[in-house]
Formats: structure tokens, sequence, C-alpha cells
């Protein structure tokens, strides 16, 4: 096991505000609403609202309010002078925790893609997922990650032969777990895109995992490359199976011999079949308000699904974390660890993978600070009572 025992409390912090005594300024704007403002400079608008919209703004919304509903309740004259920010998932501590997010199709955001975001997480020490529609082979993304833990995201194609390719080529590249995202079997309803008639995949990008794939490029008439109409037919042909139901998931248990974590579940009874499937952890997300405008901010499905598991299977959380604090909320309502989106490829637009790292340690500097200031020496101490409702405004306890 490792933690972050040694790291002085705030040096993150310190290091910048000694910049300022020299006249110096962070590069990358600290907060996140300036550094989204940086990365939509950077960007064609095309590509920004890619990844800054969804499906509309509704849901988009309530994930960051949902965080509002909540308030942590701080202790005093507690021995906070060592803190331990690890979480142990899936039978491995974690010395961090939150994972980056499997983000697809990063090329658009910066040419290095996803091997940028690789090298900015293995200097920061906070794991990656990585997204099928990469725009960078998994292979190539697993070296430049090193010994950094890893695990894939499978968008589960209609051809069961080309799901277990993809999964067993990542067991082979060391990733540790399939993260089976259900809440895209077609795209959403997103009109910023549609406004720019904008979809990456349509001018192949995002398709590297496929075009590396024997069983992918066996059904091609020719090479990827040469023929990109075909090859892109091909793939939105196989990239989802809208008629899968829970009784297909034992074909997908029986491809891998890795822990499958479920993403993309809200509701607690599909918590349950979650884990009579025999999965080993589910993802609570609405995959950044991008599928279903309307539906319920991810937060508010925290607590219920945490409830139904009841610690059987491992409950990670994403969608509207931006901040130490929103770290502390999902943890101490029932997450194992938490997911960062969008704030990490607005680090990856500004300065790449420099950008990537100064982000996820900015992330980890708050969330030490945070707990040290409610009065808790680990994140392994949160639970609900260390929250109130916030819209409330009283100290009683939920
Ligand atoms: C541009 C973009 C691309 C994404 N691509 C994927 C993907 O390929 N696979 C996946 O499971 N989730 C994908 N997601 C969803 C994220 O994994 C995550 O659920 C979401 O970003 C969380 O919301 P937040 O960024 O607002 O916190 C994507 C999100 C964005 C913004
Ligand atoms: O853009 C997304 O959110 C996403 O994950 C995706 C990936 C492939 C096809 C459609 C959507």
């Amino acid at each position: 096991m490792s933690d972050r025992r040694c790291d002085p409390p705030g040096s993150y912090q310190t290091r910048i505000y000694l910049k300022g005594a020299k006249g110096e300024r962070p590069s990358l704007p600290v907060r996140l609403e300036a550094l989204d403002r940086l990365a939509r400079e950077r960007l064609s608008p095309e590509a920004y609202w890619y990844v800054a919209g969804g499906a509309g703004e509704a849901t988009m919304a309530a994930n960051l309010a949902a965080f509002d509903d909540y308030r942590l309740v701080p202790r005093v004259l507690t021995d906070v002078s060592q803190r331990d920010l690890g979480r142990t998932l899936l039978g491995r501590r974690f010395s961090v925790p939150f994972l980056l997010a499997p983000v697809g199709v990063q090329e658009i955001v910066h040419p290095e893609a996803e091997v940028a975001v690789a090298r900015g997480a293995k200097a920061a020490g906070v794991p990656m997922i990585l997204s099928t529609v990469a725009s960078r082979p998994l292979e190539e993304v697993a070296a430049a990650l090193g010994d950094t833990p890893r695990w894939f995201q499978l968008y589960w194609p209609s051809d069961d032969a080309l799901a277990a390719s993809l999964m067993q080529r990542a067991e082979a590249a060391g990733y540790e777990a399939v993260v089976v995202t259900l809440d895209t079997k077609m795209m959403a309803w997103r009109e910023r895109d549609l406004d720019n008639a904008y979809l990456p995949f349509l001018s192949g990008k995002g398709l590297a995992n496929y075009t590396t794939d024997p069983v992918f490029c066996a059904a091609l008439a020719a090479p990827p490359e040469s023929e990109l109409r075909a090859t892109v037919r091909h793939w939105s042909n196989v990239f989802a199976a809208p008629g899968r139901t829970w009784t297909d998931l034992e074909r997908l248990r029986q491809a891998t011999e890795l822990p499958i974590l479920l993403k993309g579940v809200l509701h607690p009874d599909d918590a349950r079949k979650a884990v009579e499937a025999g999965v080993e952890g589910l993802i609570v997300s609405n995959h950044g308000g991008r599928q279903v405008d309307g539906s319920i901010a991810a937060l508010h499905a925290l607590g219920p699904v945490a409830e139904a598991v009841a610690g059987r299977v491992a409950v990670v959380f994403d969608s509207g974390i931006r901040c130490g604090a929103d770290v502390l909320k999902a943890i101490a309502l029932g997450a194992d660890a938490v997911l960062l989106g969008r704030p990490y490829v607005w680090g990856l637009a500004c300065e790449g993978a420099e950008g990537v790292t100064d982000v996820a340690l900015r992330l980890l500097a708050d969330i030490d600070l945070s707990l040290a200031l409610t009065g808790a020496d680990a994140l392994d101490r949160l639970d609900r009572t260390w929250l109130v409702s916030g819209r409330e405004n009283s100290a009683s306890r939920n």
C-alpha cells in the first residue's frame, strides 16, 4: 500500500504562493471557470462544444447544483497532522481517491491526445481509464503510463468476437479492469453538435482501438486507412447493440478474467441486478449530462445506489466532480472513489500532459486541505454523519 502521508500539508498551494513572491502567477488558471474559458479560446468551437456540451443543459446544471444540497460539518481539535487520501477498490489500495474518467476522441483537444493524458496521469500518480473510442491505441497509452494503474472502458460492440479481442488486448497491456459503459447505446440529441454538424468519429477520429484490432480489420475489404468511409460504416454498425439486456452480461463475463464495472447505473434496482449478475463494481454516472437531459443528478442517485449495493461491490461516482469538497461529499455518500472528467480535458487543451498533471495535483491538494480542515485524517473515516442537507441550513443529521 502507498499513501500520501509524506506530502507536506498544502505543498502545492505553498509553491504557488512562493511563485507570487517572485511576481509570477500560475500559467494555468486555478479557478476552473477561468481554465474552461482559456480552453475555449484555444479550441475550435466544434471541439470545445463537443466536450463542454451535453444532451441539453438541465442535467449538466443539476449535476453541479446537487453538490450544494449537501454540506460538510467540520470538526475541531482532531489530529490531522498526517492524512491518508487513499481508497481501497477491487481489492487494491489506491493512493488517491480519483481516476481520470474515460473521455473519447482526445485528438480533437490536443495532438498527443490520450498519450499526453497518460504522461500527465503518471506524473501526478493518478490512475487513468482509457476510452474505447480513443485516438491512440490502448497499447501505446499503456506504454506511456508505465506502472500507473489503468482500466479499460469498453463500448460493448455488437460483435462478441470484437469485444473479446479488445478485452484481451487490454488485459495483455496491463489494464486491471473493464468499465462497460451502458448509457451510450446511441448518441443522444446534442443540439450544440447538431448546430455545428459535428461528429468527430465520422471523419475517422477516435477509432484507433478499432483500426488496430485484428477482428475489426478482418471484417473490412481493405485496410482501414485506405477506405475511410467503409471503416466508419463498419464502426457505426458494430459500435453498440441497443437490443442487449441483462442476460447478455454472462457472455461478456466469460470473455475476460478482468473485474467488470458497469458505468451509467442510476437506479437502485439496476444496482441490485448488477450485484446479482456478478460484476465487481458499478459507476454511478449520467455521462456528465451528455445522454439523457432531464435525468436525475448523478449525486442524487449515489446514496440510494450505495445503499442498495451495501458494500457488496465497488461503487464509483462521476458527473460533476469539480473540487475537493465534491470528492469528500461523494465519499461520505457512499462512493469508494470518483472519476474526474471535463476539468482534466481543459488542462490537456491548454498545456498538454503538464496541464493534466496540474489539474490532477490541484484537485489532490484541494482534497487534502478540505479533509484536514473538515477535521478528518483519512478519507476512509467519512460517512453520512459528516454531512447535513445544505438547503436546510441547519446542523441536523440526514
Ligand atoms: C468529451 C467527452 C467524451 C467522453 N467520452 C466517453 C467515453 O468514451 N466513454 C465513457 O464511458 N464516457 C465518456 N465520457 C463521460 C465521462 O467518462 C464522464 O462520465 C463524464 O465526463 C463525467 O461528467 P463531468 O465531466 O461533467 O464530471 C465522455 C465525456 C466527455 C466530456
Ligand atoms: O461523446 C461521448 O460522450 C461519448 O462517449 C460517445 C462515444 C462514442 C460515440 C458516441 C458518444
